[in-house]
């Protein structure tokens, strides 16, 4: 299994993937560089107040990573990295196809050089697979990062949410026991998370809403805490508006 080539063809499908369209003659070509230029038109109206210009999504399968970074990312006007849609277009396969011709294995070592790359981005939400951040290296480089939010759901709430997909871990004659399982060997690296927001019941904007809130109550304590390390470091003008 090799993964040779990798950076380069990550960089290339987070620059496809994120922008859209392409760099035109003399536009700046960076990803740092477009994903500054591309913001730029949003500060007209003056400053966009977020609690954090980085943010990314963990959890269990079906706790609604996806779709609650999809929704996070328009609500803070960040752009949005969802990382098994970064794998499917990079390897060209679906994550059923990945996991049944390359191996599970081979998945994570995709998962393992997205990780490296994503966590260079700035202006940017980040879904992860839900066995991303059970490998140490992973969650490691991701809490370096920033703040990790974990989403969570209870095993009938993931079935319900997962039954006609076709998830490859979950392919089993009894799904729901298998969640139970694999909920059970995985929680204690979830709890390793920044931030921990139920998703059980819950329309997606109440989530949206509560993740938002408990990341400035985040950005606030960092601040607070760094504040006292230096006074220089508190100040309103450090926080993440731009
Ligand atoms: N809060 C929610 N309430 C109802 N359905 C949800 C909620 N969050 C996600 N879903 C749905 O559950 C399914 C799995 O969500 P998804 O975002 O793909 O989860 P994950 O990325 O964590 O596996 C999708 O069909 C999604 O629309
Ligand atoms: O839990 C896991 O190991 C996996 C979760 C999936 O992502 P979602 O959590 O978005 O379903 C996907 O990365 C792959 O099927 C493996
Ligand atoms: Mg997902």
């Amino acid at each position: 299994m090799t993964t040779d080539g990798w950076a380069e063809r990550v960089e290339a499908a987070l620059l496809a993937a994120l922008l859209d369209p392409p760099a035109a003659e003399g536009e700046p070509v960076t990803l740092t560089d477009r994903l500054s230029s591309r913001l730029s038109p949003m500060n007209g109206s003056g400053l966009i107040e977020r609690p954090v210009t980085w943010v990314a999504l963990a959890g269990f399968m079906g706790t609604g990573k996806s779709r609650i970074g999809w929704e996070l990312s328009r609500a803070l006007a960040l752009h949005f990295v969802d990382t098994d849609k970064l794998i499917t277009r990079v390897v060209g396969k679906s994550i059923p196809e990945v996991f049944a011709q390359e191996g599970e294995s081979y998945f994570r070592a995709c998962e393992a050089e997205v990780v490296r790359r994503v966590t260079r981005l700035d202006h940017a939400v980040v879904s992860l697979g839900g066995g991303t951040f059970i490998h140490e290296a992973n969650r490691r480089t991701l809490l370096e990062r920033g703040p990790v939010v974990v989403l969570w759901a209870s095993p009938e709430t993931v079935y319900q949410r997962t039954r006609h997909s076709d998830r490859p871990l979950l392919q089993s004659a009894d799904p729901l026991s298998r969640i139970r399982t694999l909920m059970d060997e995985r929680e204690e690296h979830y709890r390793q998370g920044t931030i921990h927001v139920h998703s059980d019941g819950r329309p997606a904007e109440e989530i949206v809403e509560e993740v938002t809130q408990r990341l400035w109550d985040w950005a606030d304590a960092d601040a607070a805490l760094g504040a006292e390390a230096s006074p220089e470091h508190g100040r309103l003008g450090e926080r993440a508006a731009d």
